[in-house]
This record gives C-alpha cells, structure tokens and sequence, in this order.
C-alpha cells in the first residue's frame, strides 16, 4: 500500500530522530544511513526490542488529536513492559519539518503482542511505524521503514543503519512553534478553530465572538496594565486591590465570555488549545480598547501568558532548550493592542508552595513530578522574561500584599500618564 505519510517523512535519511530519555532535556539523537556504522553510544545499551511510532497525516487538526491520544492508546495495547519514550523526527534547521511520535522499548515476555498491536496501528495512514534492530556484534543498529499490509505480516520495504548525528543547539519542537504553538495574528488562530469546526462544535461559538476589527493602533485614553505571574503568585489579589486603588476596570484574558468553553479547549491537543487562548486575546483587547476610554483598566493575564505557556510546554528539560533570546518566536502580534505596562510577579518556589497549599491545592508528593514542574516553571518565568512588545517589569511578590501593591503603583506612576 502506497502511504500518503511518506511524503511527509521526505528525505528519510536526511532526518535527525530525537527521543526525549527523561523530559529533563536528556535527549538521544541519531540520523541514518544505507552503509552500515557504530551507533550512538547510548543506543549501544539498549537491550530489548524497539520501534518507533510516527504520527504524520495530512490534515494537522486529525493528527494533533491522533498524536495527543496516542500514548494512551499505546499503555491500553502495549504489555505494560513497554517503555514509551516522546520522539521528534526533523530536518535540521528546516521550519515545521518536525513530526512527532513515540519511541518504544519492549521488555516484555510476548514480543507478538507488541508487533500485532504496531501492525494494527500501520495500517492507519496517519502512522508510520519501524522496528529497529542490533546487529550480531552488538554496536550496529539497522531502522527497518514498515509498510502496512492488509494482513499484518510486516512487509519491511527499506533498511537504514542508525549513526550519531549532531546535538541540535535547540529543542526540535522550536521548529515547529510558528501557528501550531504560538499564533502571531487573528487570521492564523481562526483558521485553526475553523478547521475544527465540524469535530468541536464549540470552535464556532468561539469564532463568534471573535471580532473583526483591529483595535492595535487605537491608542486608549487611559492606561492598561496587565499582570502576569505562575498560578498562585498573587494576580488575584493584587489586580482586586489595583482596581479598588485606582477606581480601575478590570479584565481577564480568557475573558468571563469563554468560560463555558474553557475546560473543553483544554482537553484538546496545543494546537487547537493555544489557538483558543490566543483569540481570548483578541476578544479581551476589543473590551480593553472600550473600557480604557474611560477609566485606568487592569488586566489579568494577557499575551505574555499565551506566548510563555506555549513556548514552555512545547519543549522539555532546561531552560537552555527555550528559543534563544531574541528569537522572533517572542515578538507580540502586530495585530493586538499592547498594554501600557506588563507587570510579572514571580515568587521563591517555597513560598510558592506554601501559598498553594494554604489555599488547599498541595502539590503531588512525588520527586519526580516535583523535579519537572520546577523545570517548567523554569522554563515559563524565563520565557516571560524573554517575550517583547512591551516587555514585563518584574517583581517580587513574596512580600506583604500591601508592599506588593505599593509597589506596583509606583511602577504604575512612573510608567503609564494617571
Ligand atoms: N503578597 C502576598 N503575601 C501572602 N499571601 C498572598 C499574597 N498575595 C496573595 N496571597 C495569597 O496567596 C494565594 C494565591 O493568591 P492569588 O491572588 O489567588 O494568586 P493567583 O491569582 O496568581 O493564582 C491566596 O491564598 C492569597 O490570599
Ligand atoms: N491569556 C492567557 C491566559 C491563560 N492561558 C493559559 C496558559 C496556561 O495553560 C493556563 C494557565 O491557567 P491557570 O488555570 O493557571 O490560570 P489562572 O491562575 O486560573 O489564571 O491558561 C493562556 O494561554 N493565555
């Protein structure tokens, strides 16, 4: 059977294959070639049988949810012995060349389970699945390409020998951020919950309340500040105190009008999630463009927050694997209107945890769990750092909540006319 997703797959061999080992940014990555060679040195300890699962259909909406579905349809089928590892698949340097997938190393007693479960799933044509296979002197590893067949006997249709290949200076998933991650126009966002329409009936609710007009030039009469900040470092708090101080509106970004909707959106992949948040944007910026026409308006959460989830949730491991500073991946849509200030309160970890845990959310208690929430925290209070069009002024908000509103305010004075 022809598969469509070979197209997708392109140059086969000019392809870097990179298996995230620990989503603490340890990556194996490996390319190929037709002349048999030494693999990477951490491929030379694997013992058990792998394969790897590639999802790369045509229609980006079927395959964001097949993808986002996949590792649970995995663990239901696989002997639980199966290893799942993420993988990316990409072009060195080449945008939105990334395809991703799993990685799967079988432990198990019932190595037939496993094939007829990838066979199964091969047949689809939205994956592409192979089988990777050591050598009789330990250090050579080949990739056999399956095609589908109708009756699940895998025809092995191409060979490839797995050798080292260059560390990427970024995670592989920067490739692909533009319009699947982050949305740096109304057009682009809206395209995406059209393209869901007919699976998400939600998606035209949305685009309903989305307007038209572009308020970006309008300069407001009052100012607009917005502010940012990780769950619980106190946005609540001080944006009720702002608007009490200053007589202020006060806005959200998602605004009250997607509430209905919000928990739906967040059950889907990013790519349709994000494009969610983005038109928040867009439909709070149409509220602020109003209410700035006749009193000081605060904003809690904005673009920053879109732009910081997005970018942080899209790669894993350290914060060295974000897009460098600077990178056009933190610019602020030019269709959007910017606020007059961006305020972003960050809070020591500890304290942090304290305030969650006073508020009854307790953390779960497992290391590891705790070990990547730090990364990601990480990793999101960096990339607010980093995104521009204002950038954001930070402070501390470990202090009293009457320190961090007066210093707010002074911030507030000195940045925007009262
Ligand atoms: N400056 C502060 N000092 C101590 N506790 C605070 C401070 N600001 C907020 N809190 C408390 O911390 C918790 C989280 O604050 P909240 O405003 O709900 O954060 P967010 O809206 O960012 O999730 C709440 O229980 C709040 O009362
Ligand atoms: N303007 C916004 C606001 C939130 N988001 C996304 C980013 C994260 O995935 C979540 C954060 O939501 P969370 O529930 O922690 O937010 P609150 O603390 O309830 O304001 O929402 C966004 O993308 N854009």
């Amino acid at each position: 059977m022809a598969k469509r997703s070979m197209s997708l797959l392109g140059q086969w061999s000019s392809r870097v294959f990179s298996i995230d080992l620990d989503k603490r940014g340890a990556l194996l990555n490996f390319a190929l070639t037709e002349k048999p060679q030494q693999a990477p040195e951490k491929f030379r300890n694997i013992q058990e049988r792998c394969y790897s699962v590639l999802v790369c259909g045509d229609d980006r909406i079927q395959s964001a949810r097949f993808y986002f579905g996949l590792e649970d349809l995995l663990r239901n089928e696989l002997p639980a012995e199966c290893e799942l590892l993420p993988v990316s698949s990409y072009l060195p340097h080449v945008k939105d060349s990334l395809i991703r997938g799993y990685f799967l190393k079988d432990a198990s007693e019932c190595p037939s389970l496993t094939r007829r479960v990838l066979g199964a799933l091969g047949l689809s044509e939205q994956v592409q699945v192979c089988s990777y296979l050591r050598g009789p002197d330990g250090g050579r590893w080949s990739q056999q390409l399956w095609s589908g067949s109708e009756n699940q006997n895998m025809d092995v249709s191409k060979t490839c020998y797995v050798v080292p290949s260059e560390e990427a200076n970024y995670h592989p998933s920067v490739l692909n951020m533009e319009n699947s991650d982050v949305f740096y126009c109304r057009a682009e966002a809206c395209k995406v919950l059209q393209e869901s329409c007919d699976i998400i009936p939600e998606s035209r609710a949305v685009l309903e309340l989305v307007g038209k007009t572009d308020a970006s030039r309008h300069s407001p009469d009052f100012p607009v500040v917005v502010i940012e900040g990780l769950d619980a470092t106190g946005k609540t708090t001080l944006t009720e105190s702002l608007r009490e101080a200053l007589g202020a509106r006060l806005l959200r970004s998602p605004p009250q009008c997607l509430s209905p909707w919000r928990a739906v959106f967040d059950r889907e992949p990013p790519l349709i999630r994000r494009a969610f948040y983005a038109l928040g944007n867009y439909i709070t910026a149409e509220q602020m463009g109003k209410e700035a026409s006749q009193a000081p308006v605060i904003v809690d959460r904005y673009w920053h927050s879109t732009a910081s989830y997005a970018i942080a949730t899209a790669v894993s491991g350290p914060v060295s694997s974000l897009p460098p500073e600077g990178s056009p991946l933190y610019r602020w849509p030019p269709d959007l209107l910017q606020p007059s200030l961006v305020v972003l309160l960050t809070l020591d970890p500890q304290e942090r945890k304290r305030r969650l845990e006073a508020r009854g959310q307790g953390q779960t208690d497992e290391e590891q769990e705790l070990d990547h929430n730090l990364l990601f925290r990480l990793r999101v209070e960096e990339a607010y750092r980093r995104v521009r069009g204002p950038a954001c002024v930070v402070v501390d908000a470990g202090p009293s909540a009457e320190k961090v509103l007066q210093q707010v305010l002074l911030l507030i004075k000195e940045h925007c006319r009262l």
